[in-house]
């Protein structure tokens, strides 16, 4: 049997999908509340690797990682040459365009501040509207931006909804929806494609 290498994200997403590889029999290596970066799995042959989310998409790419688990919102962000083969159906959450106000409140003629810690999302997103905008990068609290003055609006996920209402913002536009996936290296896919399969059939189970 060939040995494979899983890279988990770290956070929201390595909770659940920690949560996930027990249920179905290959997880029990796992343990996110250690110090330790690496869980080798000796009889399933499954070594997991447990890196930050941006992360998990260069080791994938690299071939050090067979396999990845991130949010689709890390795979559109960094344009990468992975491939996508399962939607694993929990971080659920969605892109929006937030703001002050509930409506559009921006026009074309316009230059519009953005702060989002998702840059190249937000300009592909404007740029298709042909609306100009200038992006404030943030690496969290994004929210806080439009309060402060630092920017008109923001692009960020949303879950519940929750820290925008505490923070009196409103959704102005919804963007697309996100989840967590199981990414896959081209080479590994080719050369360990029953190990995958298997791998891919069983998630399928757990979700039926
Ligand atoms: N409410 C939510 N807010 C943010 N991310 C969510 C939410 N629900 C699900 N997700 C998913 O979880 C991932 C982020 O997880 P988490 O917030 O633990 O990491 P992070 O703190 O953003 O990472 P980093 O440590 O690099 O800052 C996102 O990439 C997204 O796919
Ligand atoms: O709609 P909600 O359920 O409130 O979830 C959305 C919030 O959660 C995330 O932030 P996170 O908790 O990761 O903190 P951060 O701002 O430091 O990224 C995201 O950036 C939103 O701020």
């Amino acid at each position: 049997m060939d040995s494979i290498s899983i890279a988990i994200s770290k956070g929201r997403i390595g909770k659940e999908a920690s949560t996930v590889f027990k249920k179905i029999g290959l997880g029990d290596s796992i343990d996110i509340n250690s110090r330790k970066l690496i869980f080798k799995d000796e009889k399933n042959k499954i070594n997991y690797i447990y890196v930050k989310p941006l992360d998990v998409v260069t080791y994938v790419q690299n071939g050090v990682a067979d396999l990845g688990v991130v949010g689709k919102d890390i795979i559109l962000e960094k344009d990468s040459d992975v491939y996508e083969i399962y939607d694993l159906g929990f971080g659920k959450c969605k892109f929006a365009v937030a703001g002050k106000k509930n409506k559009h409140t921006y026009s074309k003629d316009k230059l519009l501040k953005v702060a989002t810690s998702y840059p190249n999302i937000t300009k592909k997103y404007f740029d298709k509207k042909q609306q100009k905008i200038k992006i404030i990068k943030l690496n969290g609290s994004v929210e806080l931006a439009p309060l402060v003055g630092l920017s008109d609006v923001i692009v960020d996920l949303v879950e519940t909804g929750n820290t925008l209402k505490a923070n009196g913002l409103y959704i102005i536009e919804e963007m697309f929806d996100i989840s967590a996936r199981l990414i896959c290296n081209r080479i590994s896919y080719r050369f360990k494609y029953d190990r995958i399969f298997n791998l891919v059939e069983k998630l399928k189970e757990l979700k039926h």
